[in-house]
């Protein structure tokens, strides 16, 4: 049993309290490590040390190339070690290894982005029209900004906020998934080996309502940066709105996955299995809803039940293991559930559809699963199951296809398969969602925005601008001293 502390100051720390709690490997089901426990004083704690180094120390006089340079440092040590991250994380949340040692490798982009952005911000000088004046526009960081991140890409989803963050000058509490704390605090080692002062970024592990809400509500905390679910979502956003934080919410998903008759199938196909099998559906773009055309209906069906069929369940740890357990007891139950109201609903399941143990394995594991005859007011088409849940239904053209697919309550993505231009362009412009794939699906990148509609979330990650909500413009006027006429009337 591997024991963890918190970071805060720039040194482990334990809870006040004493109390831990423990880490479970999805594929064994064995506990393998401990955390501390942190509650509303290790929080507070862990505020004021973001707090001092905002305001005193070293931080605050660093030149944002000198940031930058930090987090190009960073970046390449993200990267020497990336296999050593990707194996912890597999080890917390069961995701295969393919796939965390690619992101923890790509992740690393974030970091050398925004370093290379940090000091490219630049502020302004407007004409102003008042004779005498010289006014500028700067643009400065928040203060300690806190970033609550969930267990299904932990350290990718942390390096889009922190990466940010950082460059723009604020200093972090982070606040992980309490199933998936390790690999964040395994983080921390090489952000000190990158020369970021102590205090800068600051690590509290617990749960949500003894540490992250704590987090969320404290006063000297000015931005709240959070990745999950929707109800979490909305329990942050509340509490933040009291003393005005700012708040960027990335949450849930039903995305739609759109095949027109022109589509071509030899992409399409693996290309709805990326979307919903990969990583076991834990993923908030999952394309949880197959829309397919009349016309490629059957073919299409026959080929994605083929290419699921040869799917491999198995260990995270192994190259050949196409499927790996769900995360959580509470995730494994979810989705189980979710089937089962999906049959109730009059949904065929025509492929899975059960828990599987594969080999014998004790892994939360669900066998890949897909619905037809899914209507779209039924709960399996309406509610986020966050995992290999496919519900698949027909359209005869590009109008029912849009009215199904926006559907919803919620906008975070959508795929469209066609090699029509003009219809991917009028797809794109009427479907009502942050992100529009064509011909592709489930590609994210830190060159551009991410983001939902509707109940998907608040704000974007990513890309350029995303700087911009880590910082806040101030306006300097510059005058010469004179005597105004009228000292009780506004020039
Ligand atoms: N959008 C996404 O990428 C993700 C979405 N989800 C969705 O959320 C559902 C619930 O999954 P959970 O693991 O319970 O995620 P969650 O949304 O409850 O937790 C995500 C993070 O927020 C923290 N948290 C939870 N409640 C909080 C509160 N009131 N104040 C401050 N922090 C809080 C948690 O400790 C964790 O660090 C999943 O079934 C899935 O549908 C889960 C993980 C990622
Ligand atoms: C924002 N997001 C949510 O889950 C996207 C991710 C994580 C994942 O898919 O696991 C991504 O772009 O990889």
């Amino acid at each position: 049993m591997k024991d963890y502390h918190m970071w805060i100051g720039g040194a482990p720390c334990e809870a006040a309290s004493g109390a831990r709690f423990t880490s479970t490997n999805p594929y064994t089901r064995e506990e393998w490590a401990r955390f501390p426990r942190a509650s509303a004083d290790d929080v507070d704690h862990a505020v004021r040390s973001a707090h001092a180094a905002f305001t005193d120390g070293d931080w605050p006089t660093w030149t944002a190339s000198a940031r930058g340079a930090a987090l190009v440092r960073l970046a390449a040590l993200v990267t020497e070690h990336a296999d050593r991250l990707a194996e912890i994380e597999v080890r917390d949340n069961g995701k295969l290894f393919a796939e965390m040692s690619n992101q923890a490798r790509y992740m690393a982009n974030w970091y050398a982005y925004y370093g290379g952005l940090a000091d490219k911000v630049e502020g302004l000088v407007p004409p102003i029209d008042k004779p005498g004046v010289l006014n500028m526009v700067t643009y400065e960081p928040l203060g300690v900004c806190a970033l609550i991140t969930p267990w299904n890409s932990p350290l990718l989803l942390l390096a889009w906020k922190l990466a940010p963050a950082l460059a723009a000058g604020n200093t972090v509490v982070i606040k992980p998934s309490e199933y998936t704390s390790a690999s964040t605090l395994e983080l921390m080692a090489l952000v000190e080996e990158a020369g970021i002062p102590a205090g800068v970024v600051n690590v509290v592990t617990g749960f949500g309502d003894e540490a992250g809400m704590p987090l969320v509500t404290h006063p000297l905390v000015r931005k709240v940066a959070f990745t999950g679910g929707e109800a979490a979502g909305r329990a942050i956003n509340e509490a933040a709105a009291r003393d005005f934080k700012k708040v960027t919410l990335e949450l849930g998903g039903k995305s739609p996955n759109i095949v027109f008759d022109d589509a071509d199938l030899d992409a399409a196909v693996p290309g709805a299995i990326s979307g919903i099998f990969a990583a076991s559906g834990q993923t908030c773009i999952a394309g949880s809803r197959l829309l397919l055309h009349d016309g490629i209906y059957d073919a299409f069906l026959e080929r994605l039940l083929e290419m699921t069929r040869a799917a491999k369940l198995g260990d995270p740890m192994e190259a050949d293991t196409n499927i790996s357990p769900v995360a959580t007891e509470a995730q494994h139950r979810k989705i189980l559930d979710y089937i089962e109201i999906a049959k109730a609903e009059g949904a065929t399941c025509v492929l899975g559809g059960k828990a599987a143990s594969p080999g014998g394995a004790p892994g939360y594991f669900v066998e890949p699963t897909i619905f037809t005859d899914v209507r779209n007011d039924m709960r399996i088409a309406q509610e986020e199951v966050f995992g290999p849940v496919l519900s698949i239904m027909p359209f005869s053209d590009e109008d029912e296809a849009v009215a199904i697919a926006n559907d919803v309550l919620y906008g975070l993505a959508a795929g469209v398969w066609t090699n029509d231009l003009h219809r991917a362009l009028s797809m794109s412009r009427r479907l009502q969602a942050g992100t529009i794939w064509v011909n592709t699906y489930r590609s994210t990148s830190y060159t551009t925005p991410f983001g939902g509609y509707k109940l998907s979330g608040l704000g974007r990650e990513n890309g350029s601008q995303a700087i911009m909500e880590y910082l806040q413009p101030k306006s300097v006027w510059l005058a010469e001293p004179r005597a105004v006429a009228n000292p009780f009337i506004r020039r």
